[in-house]
């Protein structure tokens, strides 16, 4: 009877299976840069890897996280103490340009490991295909389970962001590495190894035409575009898009990994931008901190950064559906920020901040500047957290409809992108930087 029963119900058939299958543990242990070392057990790939260590606060979705390319090169720690119990779903949606092609941010892990307090060998969910130890195994990312994640979070907000070593198998025994022998990752453009190589178009047939620079776009950035009936070009991080802009009815810019002192190019090639075109203009995370360092302003190093899904902004002005003097929930992934400073670059204003650290959280273009642009550091598009500013994508699709609707296209220039069709992917394209 019982045997009926979990054939009939195969999400739970694979959870029991998954247990059943458990292995003998093998050793692995997390080495800081800073002297500490945490034992546990390893799960995913037996591989010992290089890494900045990080926390996340969230609670859900450690699915999205783990795909979004802005965890690359990165040592992921999760504050939440069980991580797995409802597994991985499959990662591939049907793709016919209308969406992305992917269910996740991305079709492969991005973090270089992850840092879990008890990993789930049991799990259940209608769309999990597999557990998330043997997903980290396919994808050739190693995790440590059965750590203080408490003890390792604490001394990572007290020391900040820290150079780490997951070290698995017979490595888990060997003496901590020397502090020279730490990658660290912070000083590649991490940027470059994960935006698309080509041009692309999804929903080619959209009733306006939205260019994206790539740098390691979140595949529910692109969907959201696309849902709200924009034709979306993706191009890499470093084209310029001067040269086609007559064609668009705006431009965004997306979030991406790593330090944002390398992808200057990028900003310079914005402030032209700026300077020359009228359209809307919207950037999230790493796109914020281009825009702002376009406009004039500084980035910085935070200590430990922000991460997680529980992140409250204040708006200091109204735009769109954003009223000034509210408090927003946002999902967040950075260790960069950009300065405050008084005063302002002429033009722009600051558009949320932090409750937490009041940090910077968003900026944009001045009433009386004459520009739309918006700069945003967390996600309001929000795959696996709050929908709070969601309606942030509908605000830039209309204005870039109504710019259209008041001045239509002055074509210019012309250029060829590849049909989205012929480009089924939003994805890295090498294998996770940094392995030992
Ligand atoms: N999610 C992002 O775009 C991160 C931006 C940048 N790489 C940072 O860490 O601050």
């Amino acid at each position: 009877m019982f045997c009926r029963y979990i054939v009939r119900v195969p999400h739970l058939y694979r959870g029991l299976a998954t247990h059943a299958n458990s292995v003998v543990a093998v050793p692995a242990t997390l080495h800081l840069k800073t002297g500490q070392s945490f034992h546990g057990k390893s799960f995913g790939a037996p591989k010992s890897i290089y890494g900045e260590t990080v926390f996340s606060t969230s609670i859900t979705s450690y699915t999205e996280s783990m795909t979004d390319p802005s965890y690359r090169g990165q040592i992921l720690v999760f504050t939440t103490p069980m991580i797995g119990n409802y597994g991985v779903p499959s990662n591939t949606a049907p793709f016919d340009s209308q969406d992305v092609g992917v269910i996740p941010e991305s079709q492969n892990i991005q973090a270089a490991a992850v840092v879990v307090g008890d990993v789930a060998e049991k799990f259940s969910h209608y769309t999990a295909v597999e557990s998330i130890a043997a997903w980290c195994k396919r994808n050739n990312v190693p995790g440590i389970t059965g750590v203080d994640t408490r003890a390792i979070t604490r001394l990572l907000r007290d020391q900040g962001t820290t150079l780490g070593r997951l070290a698995v198998g017979a490595d888990a025994a060997l003496p901590a590495p020397g502090s020279s022998e730490y990658w660290d990752p912070s000083k590649e453009n991490l940027v470059d190894q994960v935006s698309t190589l080509t041009p692309y178009t999804l929903n080619p047939r959209g009733s306006i035409k939205i260019a994206v620079l790539d740098f390691g776009a979140k595949a529910n950035i692109l969907r959201s575009l696309v849902r709200r009936d924009a034709a979306v070009t993706v191009f890499p991080w470093n084209y310029d898009f001067n040269a086609v802009r007559d064609e668009y009815d705006g431009l965004f810019l997306t979030n991406g990994p790593g330090d944002p002192g390398h992808c200057m190019e990028a900003a310079l090639k914005l402030r032209r931008t700026l300077d020359e075109w009228n359209k809307p203009i919207f950037g999230i995370c790493m796109g914020h901190q281009i825009i702002g360092m376009a406009a004039g302003l500084d980035a910085y190093r935070m200590t430990f950064g922000n991460r997680g899904h529980n992140q409250p902004v204040l708006a200091l002005a109204s735009a769109g559906s954003i009223k000034a003097g509210r408090v927003y929930v946002t999902s967040q992934n950075h260790q960069y920020a950009l300065k405050l400073q008084d005063p302002f670059p002429q033009g722009w204003e600051p558009f949320f901040i932090n409750c937490n650290d009041s940090s910077i959280e968003g900026i944009k273009s001045t009433t009386d500047s004459g520009k739309k642009v918006w700069g945003v550091q967390f996600h309001p598009e929000s795959a696996g957290g709050p929908l709070d500013t969601i309606e942030m994508f509908t605000d830039f699709v209309s204005e870039c409809q109504a710019h259209k609707a008041q001045f239509g296209y002055t074509t210019t220039t012309t250029t060829k992108v590849k049909d989205a069709l012929d480009i089924p992917k939003v994805a890295p394209r090498v294998a996770v930087a940094g392995a030992a």
